[in-house]
């Protein structure tokens, strides 16, 4: 359980005006709601994607945009999790809940992953892609943060030598899916002050390898720089949504064994770096 302690109640919540407003920018800006969509939203128990589901529930009391929601949880335990607070939960939202059992916890074990975490994350997805699709959605909302997309875009640039992180919108080819990540510029602070004022209880199951990974060691790096660089998540944001194309830096292509260098193959540590 997490500490986030309260009780539910029936209906959707009043969702505050300045979470409504960052959630709304994004979902502007990256023009991810359109008319119709038939959105899944995952959802894990956690913090991050209960508060999306109550805000896309509560925004759409209101918006001229109608879309359907329903919520996908994959049970990463494969059956030892207990989705009933969930249920009551999506029944008390009236939003369909798709509770899919999946061993990813065995497999991550039996293969010792070094990238737990990217692993688990390549594997749900995919999972709640097909479920998704199967149910007649259009679009996957997933409730990645600010912290989340700046994490990863230090992680990318410390370990990988590339600035990047993931896409607030994108095409899925396979699944023919769009993901949506509507919480982009809301902060873990402002997503944990959401949830209490609103009273709402998590209910995930905690995830052995999540004390100790490479994520963890870069939010306790952003937390030490904080002090100095109060707008540290405002700067990486920043540099993110506003990249000059002349802040490129032009070589001037050379042949090397017949191969330009900018044609190089990309190497399999470059490729896994949306993390
Ligand atoms: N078991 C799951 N089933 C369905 N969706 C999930 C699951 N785990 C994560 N997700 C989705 O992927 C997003 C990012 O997952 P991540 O592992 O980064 O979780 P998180 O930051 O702890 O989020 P949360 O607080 O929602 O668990 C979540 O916000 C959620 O939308």
């Amino acid at each position: 359980m997490d500490e986030i302690k309260g009780k539910e109640r029936p209906g959707p919540l009043r969702i505050s005006a300045k979470i409504r407003r960052l959630t709304g920018r994004a979902i502007y800006r990256y023009d991810m709601i359109t008319p119709g969509d038939r959105i899944a939203v995952g959802v894990s128990g956690g913090k991050d994607s209960l508060l999306l589901l109550h805000i896309l529930k509560f925004i759409r009391t209101y918006s001229p945009v109608k879309y359907d929601l329903q919520a996908f949880s994959v049970d990463m335990t494969n059956g030892q999790w207990n989705p009933a607070p969930l249920q009551t939960l999506c029944d008390s939202l009236q939003v369909p809940l798709h509770v899919i059992p999946y061993a990813i916890e065995h497999i991550i074990d039996v293969k010792r992953e070094e990238s737990p975490c990217s692993l688990c994350a390549n594997l749900r997805r995919g999972i709640l892609n097909a479920a998704a699709q199967k149910a007649g959605c259009n679009k996957l909302a997933l409730g990645h943060n600010l912290d989340d997309v700046v994490e990863t875009g230090l992680m990318n640039l410390l370990r990988n030598g590339r600035f990047r992180s993931f896409q607030p919108k994108l095409w899925h080819d396979r699944a023919e899916m769009w993901l949506i990540r509507p919480m982009i510029y809301l902060s873990e602070f402002q997503i944990r002050n959401e949830l209490h004022r609103l009273g709402v209880a998590t209910f995930q199951h905690c995830c052995k390898y999540g004390a100790d990974t490479e994520r963890s060691r870069t939010k306790s790096l952003i937390a030490e720089l904080k002090p100095r660089f109060p707008d540290l998540k405002q700067s990486v944001l920043h540099a993110l949504e506003h990249h000059a194309p002349a802040d490129h830096w032009t070589a001037t292509p050379r042949l090397y064994a017949g191969v330009y260098e900018s044609d190089r193959p990309v190497s399999d540590s470059e490729r896994q770096s949306d993390l």
